[in-house]
């Protein structure tokens, strides 16, 4: 309860009627009524007023107990219902006792309303202070890749790209044949992704069940010139792309004249201009119609903070669209993590993380020269800065696969000294899409998991079920390379290596976990 008043000081127009708090320091200068509005009306005492949340930071220690300790108690933060003017009135008693000494020597006392939401004047009290460091926003890439990864691939028709789909997926759904446009509905196969560490805790724990981690391939239509405006099986395999997670985009650098070639000739720098303006196209399109929409929204003006946000987001919309103009693809952006909340549900094609294929004659990819590949690095370097390539013969790769027995084709790559690239798609891919593995171990399963690098570890356990994300407890960790470094668990658990990690924990590539978590509600 209020003590009575004594002496009346006005109450804003704007703060009158309704329930507001009043809270204060004893002996602080200062007293803030805050609104269940956004506005803070505060006490100009001597000093500047502070914002509440920023009044609880400046003050010193003993200040703060009091303060913890008289809300608690209920007698710093008391609702007061404040009749409308001119009947309102506050007493200033109940004020601390420097302001008011203040009140009584400046009566009447002012009062202001103050934004709730800045700290300017927290900033202004503190002139003294060097500036502050500006705030470094996290940067976080485009895309979620799950657990499930998928990823397309992608190039002009006729380049074999159903002919590395069929060895990537050692099974016969893909569809190779020698003319254009032999592929219309996208084939789907499963790869598993290999890792040397999943193979020796396989070894290790000898499970009854074991699950490697995998990415879904998918083998996608040809594209042409003008496959953005419907031409060749056009805008078709457009939606497929749409769906993946990355793209393998296979360039053809095999000359071969009874292998048509689309355009005439093998020269895969035009290729690699045709693919990417005909993906830019198609985004253009796809973020026009996105800005369309969201004008739909925008324009019915009004004040409400959703209008607001449907603004910030529409003049984003345009930025991307601006930047597609300019003949730049999306991924290669700057973007803040606001960006990239609208960039990705537009699933653009530019936006994909790409790892080039260079297809190679057998002969080439043998003797590891090629006359296009210096110009194809050169044009790929300096369109698509740091986006990796691949050099692969695909119908080497082929070639392999035929062999009865792995050992088999194992001997063939021996005795023509050049390996197969396949493996290092896969892993390049995965390292592309910035992804990294955690194991789950134990005699009933050994299991690899995918996670984006910097995932803390109740992400990672949603991984392994979604409601452990929610219930996540605490996780136990120890890294393979110390597992196979010490031999087994229990040494590793004897030198102290195995830690107890709770909620801000970033799992490390390699981590095995045991997640704790607790019963999942309902
Ligand atoms: N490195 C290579 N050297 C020689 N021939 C190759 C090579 N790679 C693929 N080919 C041949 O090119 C032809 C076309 O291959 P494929 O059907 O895989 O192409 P594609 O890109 O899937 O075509 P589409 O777009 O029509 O689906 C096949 O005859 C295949 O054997
Ligand atoms: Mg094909």
């Amino acid at each position: 309860m209020l003590p009575p008043p004594d002496r009346a000081c006005p109450i804003p127009h704007s703060l009158s009627g309704g329930e507001h708090q009043i809270s204060f320091v004893p002996n602080l200068p200062a007293i803030f009524l805050t609104s269940h509005t956004n506005s803070v009306l505060a006490y100009e005492g001597p000093r500047l007023p502070l914002l509440p949340q920023r009044a609880l930071l400046a003050l010193s220690n003993p200040y703060k107990r009091r303060l913890r300790l008289a809300a608690a108690n209920s007698l710093i933060t008391t609702s007061v219902a404040v009749p409308p003017l001119p009947f309102a009135s506050f007493t200033h008693t109940c004020l601390p006792r420097a302001a008011r000494s203040a009140a009584l020597e400046q009566a009447p006392a002012v009062w202001r309303i103050l934004p709730y939401t800045p700290c300017r004047h927290y900033a202004k009290s503190r002139s003294k202070m060097p500036p502050k460091k500006a705030v470094q926003e996290e940067k976080i890439p485009l895309g979620r890749p799950g657990n499930s990864l998928k990823s397309g691939i992608v190039g002009l028709a006729n380049v074999g790209k159903s002919t590395l789909f069929q060895a990537i997926t050692k099974c016969s759904l893909g569809n190779p044949a020698n003319f254009p446009y032999a592929t219309i509905e996208p084939e789907e196969a499963r790869v598993i992704v290999p890792d040397d560490r999943f193979d020796w805790l396989v070894e290790k724990y000898k499970p009854k069940s074991v699950v490697p981690a995998n990415l879904t391939v998918y083998d996608i239509a040809g594209l042409t010139r003008g496959s953005s405006t419907g031409a060749g099986l056009g805008n078709a395999f457009l939606s497929h792309i749409r769906a993946v997670d990355a793209i393998f985009q296979v360039v053809r650098c095999f000359d071969d004249a009874e292998i048509i070639h689309v355009e005439g000739d093998v020269n895969p720098t035009r290729d690699l201009d045709i693919i990417s303006e005909e993906l830019r196209l198609k985004d253009i399109e796809f973020v026009e119609k996105a800005l369309e929409n969201q004008k739909k929204k925008t324009r019915m003006g009004g004040q409400s903070l959703e209008l607001k946000k449907a603004k910030i987001e529409q003049e984003m919309i345009e930025k991307i669209l601006a930047w597609l103009q300019d003949g730049k693809d999306v991924r290669k952006g700057n973007w803040t993590p606001k960006e990239v909340e609208v960039i990705n549900p537009l699933f653009l094609l530019t936006a994909k993380p790409v790892v080039y294929l260079v297809n190679l004659s057998e002969k080439d990819f043998i003797r590891k020269k090629n006359k296009h590949l210096p110009k194809v690095a050169e044009g790929i370097k300096e369109n698509a800065t740091g986006d990796p390539i691949i050099p692969i013969s695909v119908s080497f790769e082929e070639r392999l696969t035929r062999f009865e027995t792995e050992d088999a084709a194992r001997e063939e790559q021996k005795s023509v000294g050049a390996e197969s690239a396949l493996p290092k798609i896969i892993t390049q891919m995965r390292k592309t899409l910035q992804l990294g593995s955690f194991f789950t171990t134990g005699a009933d399963e050994v299991r690899h998991w995918t996670i984006r690098v910097g995932t803390k570890a109740p992400q990672a356990a949603g991984v392994i079920h979604t409601d452990f994300e929610k219930t996540f407890i605490q996780a136990i960790v120890f890294n393979f390379n110390m597992l196979k470094e010490l031999g087994d668990e229990a040494e590793v658990k004897a030198k102290g290596k195995m830690m107890t990690k709770g909620k801000e924990y970033v799992v490390e590539d390699g981590d095995i976990l045991l997640i704790k978590a607790g019963a999942a509600k309902g």
